[in-house]
């Protein structure tokens, strides 16, 4: 799915008007209608809740008429509210004059706002993609008043006072809803941890915007979906053999973290590799065994941390990072991987942590190498700390353009950033998940797409990213949100996988 910007968005509403031969109103009434629709099927209004639905001088205010409009029909006890304005938008005015003589709209007070029941349900329409500034006065007043209130707080298309696409300052009045209900696209606010609070549980209503001008819509933001991904997997030929797949080597583990190779390395066979070869520290090499048989095992010479390269001929892919500690003779093995490697890389955890801390490594990157870090090791590979969530975003994807990386920034809505600058934000996933090891199991399951000839890099990249959550959320029923453990995560892979799989 396409993330559109506010002016692109209007833009789609005005070619949806006209391919479709319909009204602004009428596409209103449509948005209206699929809110009216969510809160009676989903949010299973009561004829006895106490609604409010409160209306800014825009569209996102006619909107919310229509919606009261539809609630009042529907006999459930609308209370309308007004935000005070000098100018309103000529829909927004014809859906005032079209309200029921039953259904009286009241001015917002705010020297006098009505109370509002912890077990109301409340419809801001205050304001959506219009939103100029921040809110001041009245509406500023009303938000904090709504906020304060303990009803649920359903936002109509976004929360009034967030912006859809930039951070707005510190302290701004911003409606923190239970839920956010959208219009077939989501908007980049909503996939970032900042904003959380203000978006809470967020769906896509469809409304029958242009598929086409959709389609025609230049953007460098997606969001990605299963139906967007599903077939991209190709399906494993009657006659192939472990050839055919790639042979996976991955450089993981010093003493007191086997477990990170064991977990990368169980992913990586889960993943598909034709075959994996796992080196690790002497001190591994029974636990891996043991823990990996379908694995081969390159036992270093030292006995707690790497300290060799082996021979790179045979592999398909490298990856290296789980478990691997920082010590000097690592940081040489690192360097001349960098150096030599001829395949495609996948670079994680210290592995990148020694990428911050030495910038001469950092210039060795080969393009087309796969990064993953979390925010923290990211901010460790940049040197610099980020001002928000939209600031880390152009730091991620400066870093991709810069050194032609593929870039993963690891959370709830894991971001990728390709070397042209293209953002891919990952729709699977939980924060079950948020645990150790994770991040080790989707170390090896994307060296596994990686050594897998038939993908592109950011096929890889992007089908690993969506399987490994995928994954979580197949484990998820079975373990419960604080049960679940990265190993969990390895035993869903495979499942997971299978759903992209097509010809
Ligand atoms: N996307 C769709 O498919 C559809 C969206 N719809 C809905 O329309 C809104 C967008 O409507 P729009 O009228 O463009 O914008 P708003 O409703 O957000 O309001 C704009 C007016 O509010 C004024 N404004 C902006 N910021 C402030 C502020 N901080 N304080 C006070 N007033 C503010 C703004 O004034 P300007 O001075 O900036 O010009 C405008 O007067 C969208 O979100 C959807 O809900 C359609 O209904 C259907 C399809
Ligand atoms: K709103």
């Amino acid at each position: 799915m396409k993330l559109l910007s506010p002016v692109q968005t209007r833009a789609l509403d005005q070619a949806t008007i006209k391919a479709q031969h319909i009204t602004s109103i009428d596409l209103m009434e449509r948005a209206a209608s699929a809110v009216t629709n969510w809160l009676l099927d989903e949010l299973r209004l009561d004829y006895d809740t106490e609604i409010h639905v409160c209306c800014g001088p825009g569209n996102n205010g006619g909107d919310g008429l229509v919606v009261a409009r539809n609630l009042h029909r529907a006999g459930y006890p609308v209370q309308l509210w007004l935000l005070p304005a000098t100018r309103h938008s000529a829909d927004c005015t014809q859906q005032q004059q079209q309200l029921p003589a039953g259904l009286a709209a009241q001015q917002i007070d705010p020297d006098n706002l009505t109370t509002i029941a912890a077990g109301a349900v409340v419809v801001d329409a205050l304001f959506g993609t219009g939103l100029s500034r921040p809110l001041e006065g009245t509406a500023a007043a009303l938000v904090r008043h709504l906020n304060g209130s303990g009803a649920t707080v359903v936002a109509v298309d976004i929360p009034s006072g967030l912006y859809a696409d930039a951070p707005q300052p510190a302290d701004c009045a911003v409606v923190r809803a239970d839920y956010t209900l959208s219009f077939e696209l989501p908007k980049l606010a909503f996939l970032l941890p900042q904003n959380a609070g203000f978006v809470g549980d967020w769906r896509l209503l469809p409304i029958g915007l242009d598929p086409e001008v959709i389609h025609n819509t230049p953007v460098d933001m997606h969001f990605v979906t299963a139906d967007e991904l599903r077939g991209r997997l190709p399906k494993r030929p009657k006659f192939s053999h472990k050839g055919t797949f790639g042979h996976a080597l991955l450089l993981a583990g010093s003493k007191g973290k086997i477990g990170a190779a064991v977990l990368a390395t169980q992913a990586c066979l889960r993943g598909g590799a034709g075959l994996v070869t796992t080196q690790v520290p002497a001190v591994g090499y029974d636990i891996l065994q043991i823990s990996a048989p379908e694995a081969m095992c390159l036992t270093d010479s030292a006995t707690d941390c790497i300290t060799e390269l082996p021979d790179l001929a045979p592999y398909a892919a490298v990856g290296i990072g789980p478990g691997l500690g920082q010590h000097h003779d690592t940081r040489m093995v690192l360097r001349r991987l960098l150096q030599t490697a001829r395949v495609p890389l996948v670079l994680d955890a210290d592995a990148l942590n020694m990428l911050g801390a030495y910038p001469e490594l950092q210039k060795l990157v080969p393009p087309g190498a796969l990064l993953t870090p979390h925010p923290k090791e990211f901010e460790r590979l940049v040197g610099e700390p980020a001002r928000d969530d939209y600031h880390r975003l152009d730091q991620l994807r400066d870093f991709a353009g810069r050194t032609g990386c593929y870039c993963v920034l690891k959370g709830a809505y894991t971001a990728l950033a390709a070397p042209d600058g293209t953002l891919y934000f990952n729709s699977t996933g939980n924060p079950g998940m948020a645990s150790g090891g994770s991040g080790d199991v989707l170390t090896g399951l994307l060296l596994a797409l990686r050594a897998d000839k038939r993908l592109s890099p950011l096929d890889a990249a992007l089908l690993g990213l969506h399987a490994h959550g995928r994954a979580g959320d197949l484990a998820l029923p079975h373990t419960g949100h604080a049960g679940l453990l990265a190993s969990d995560i390895v035993r869903f892979i495979g499942p997971a996988l299978e759903e992209l799989m097509g010809e």
